[in-house]
């Protein structure tokens, strides 16, 4: 279980990223977070990811506080960030070093396999594209086997034919190890099609607007609570989000010149 306590961030240049973020994601829970820009999602999720600290608040992982890197969290980023003068096989098992070498080696494997690059092991970087480099961070943070997976936007610069790809790869993941995701995304379909669960969110501070369960439709064609995610979602549901987040988009459009002079103007007087 991941337990989000009354979460906030205040930069050093008075930037209330997070006022008072509260969240509890189940076990193999698929939650996606979305909303206007600046509303507080990527620092959220390097809170989480124990790359930052909160100014108060907490995160927790099966009961035990997370404040720096924690072996059951992985992050997955926009970027692939690949070392580019390792190959494929080695950026993969960089987080292994320590491990024996065939543990090392049967891991890696595994991992390539998850994401379907299973022969492209002895690639570098600079022979990949843009879809396979992602794959590779994918597998990167497999290879380290986390209870959660933290995605900030990980298909945001693929084109839509691989973007629907990596979908598909991604709840296969899901369905073979049951990890626990929080994808971080502007794409409402993305979120509507992949999550059982939407929070859209408001910012300055960043906070929760709504959070929407997303019902799935069973294979005999009723509403289902089954969520799971490759199901066709109720239209219901997905015209909440939608509406949740055009009112996160305006308030994001309305304060991001408060938000760009943060000290106001009485404060100096
Ligand atoms: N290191 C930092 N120092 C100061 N302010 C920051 C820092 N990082 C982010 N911010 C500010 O904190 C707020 C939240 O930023 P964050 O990157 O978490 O938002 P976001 O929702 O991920 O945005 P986007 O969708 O545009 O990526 C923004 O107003 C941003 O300008």
């Amino acid at each position: 279980m991941l337990s989000l306590k009354a979460l906030t961030k205040t930069y050093a240049n008075g930037v209330k990223a997070l006022g008072g973020f509260t969240l509890d994601v189940a076990p193999g829970e698929i939650v996606a977070v979305i909303g206007g820009s600046g509303c507080g999602k990527s620092t959220l999720l390097r809170l989480i990811g124990g790359l930052d600290q909160p100014t108060s608040g907490t995160t927790s992982i099966n009961g035990e506080i997370v404040n720096r890197p924690h072996p059951l969290i992985n992050l997955v980023f926009q970027e692939p960030r690949l070392l580019p003068w390792l190959t494929v096989h080695d950026n993969v098992g960089f987080g292994l070093a320590h491990a024996d070498r065939d543990e090392r080696e049967t891991r890696v494997r595994a991992a390539l396999q998850r994401v379907h690059l299973k022969d492209y092991g002895h690639r570098l970087p600079k022979e990949l594209s843009g879809g396979q480099a992602q794959r590779v961070a994918i597998a990167r943070a497999l290879v380290m086997r986390p209870e959660v997976l933290l995605l900030d936007e990980p298909f945001s610069a693929l084109d839509a034919l691989t973007r629907a790809t990596l979908h598909r790869h991604l709840l296969d993941i899901w369905s073979e190890t049951g990890a626990t995701m929080i994808l971080v995304t502007h794409d409402l379909e993305e979120a509507v099609a992949l999550a059982h669960r939407v929070i859209v969110m408001q910012p300055w501070p960043g906070r929760i607007l709504d959070e929407i369960i997303i019902r799935r439709r069973s294979t005999a064609g009723a509403d289902a609570s089954g969520l799971i995610p490759e199901r066709p979602h109720s239209d219901r549901d997905k015209t909440r989000v939608r509406a949740a987040l055009d009112r996160s988009l305006k308030s994001a459009e309305a304060g991001s010149a408060a938000e760009a002079y943060p000290i106001s103007l009485e404060t100096l007087s």
